[in-house]
């Protein structure tokens, strides 16, 4: 492998000071237009990631290529335009983006930014930017509280493909899941508890809905189930839910074959039928509003519920820059860059500081 030749870490910073820490906020990432082109592009990069899909790749890349990309490219550019703001565009990349500037007002001791997995601002261009700057600590924190191999693994791969290619990798750190971090969950229960109050009127149910995965890969050993339950059964806790007032579900299926079940637009069909009306739905595992939750639920899965009978779906916020969320990642941070963040010296860390 070829090793370009790296600037020196002394470009920013002298002998005597003691090394840079660089937080790495990383997210799944978006289109950068909602159009045909753009969401090609992104969905052509998210899809290929072997992470995401397993299948053999003379098996996936025909379909992919042939069957999937030219169909699903048109349908999805149609639910972005949907929920792309004119201004600050998409709403996933907006709230990371508000994450890392809270976070930077918290730490100024660290660099703070965020990079993507799929899209812009990628992984690799990011921390590109970080070693030029002399950073030599990194703290990843991937912006899912509960793992999965196909988020979590392809976030941090991403990541590894970069450092692979440095002579001078720095150290690094990752922050493990926050499932079940107290910080995390009050701050979901305090987003939850402020759509309650803005609520008009009062929900006689709560589905707790997470992205899904494939089955198969949960059988295969992905954690990911074993941590939405742990996170749901501490939100109900804290929310004080009797047993017949909440159910737990998995959305976005994508594919045929079977994911994670019940799926969230069977539960609410189901709510429906049996004469449940009003519905919250809640989102604890996506940090930024985002297609899944602002068009997927507030738009599709609310269509299909008031079809089968039901009359009002309120689609919960996500985590986005509520401040008891960015205090809790602070925390977060702080707990896992022990060490590494310390007061005193301004723009910079170190054993001694
Ligand atoms: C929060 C956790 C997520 C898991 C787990 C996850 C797994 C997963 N996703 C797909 C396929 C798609 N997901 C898409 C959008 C999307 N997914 C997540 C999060 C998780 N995905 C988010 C936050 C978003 C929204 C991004 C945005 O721009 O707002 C899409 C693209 C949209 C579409 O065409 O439907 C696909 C495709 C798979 C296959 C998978 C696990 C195997
Ligand atoms: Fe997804
Ligand atoms: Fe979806």
């Amino acid at each position: 492998m070829r090793r370009r030749p790296e600037p020196a870490a002394s470009l920013h910073l002298s002998a005597s000071r003691p090394a840079a820490t660089a937080i790495l906020l990383l997210q799944l990432g978006t289109p950068a237009r909602p159009d045909y082109g753009g969401v090609f592009a992104y969905l052509r990069q998210f899809l290929s990631d072997r992470r995401v899909v397993e299948a053999p790749r003379w098996l996936w890349l025909p379909l992919l290529y042939l069957r999937i990309l030219p169909f699903r490219a048109g349908a999805s550019a149609a639910k972005y335009r949907r929920i792309w703001n004119p201004q600050s565009g998409s709403p996933l990349l907006y709230y990371t983006q508000r994450q890392a500037e809270e976070l930077q007002r918290r730490l100024p001791q660290a660099v703070v930014r965020f990079a993507m997995t799929y899209g812009r601002p990628s992984v690799a261009e990011v921390v590109t930017e970080l070693i030029a700057q002399g950073v030599e600590r990194l703290l990843a924190v991937p912006l899912y509280p509960q793992y999965s191999a196909t988020t979590t693994a392809a976030a941090t791969d991403a990541l590894f493909r970069v450092l692979l290619r440095l002579r001078r990798v720095p150290a690094l750190r990752i922050v493990p899941p926050y499932y079940d971090h107290p910080a995390y969950l009050e701050a979901m229960v305090a987003v939850i508890r402020q759509d309650w109050q803005r609520l008009e009127w009062e929900p006689e149910h709560v589905v707790f809905s997470y992205h899904g995965i494939p089955q198969k890969y949960a059988q295969r050993g992905d954690p990911y189930a074993q941590q939405v339950v742990r996170t749901t059964r501490e939100l109900v806790r804290r929310l004080q839910l009797p047993r017949d007032r909440w159910t737990l579900a998995f959305q976005s299926r994508f594919g045929r074959s079977p994911w994670l079940k019940p799926y969230t637009d069977d539960v609410l069909q189901a709510l429906a039928r049996r004469g449940i009306r009003r519905v919250y739905v809640a989102l604890p595992g996506f940090t930024a509003d985002c297609l899944e939750t602002i068009d997927e639920i507030g738009r599709e899965s609310r269509e299909l519920f008031e079809h089968a009978g039901g009359e009002l779906l309120y689609n919960g916020t996500c985590l986005n820059d509520h401040p008891q969320w960015i205090a809790a990642l602070e925390q977060i941070i702080r707990e896992e860059g022990c060490g590494w963040l310390a007061e005193t010296d301004q723009g910079r860390t170190g054993p001694s500081s």
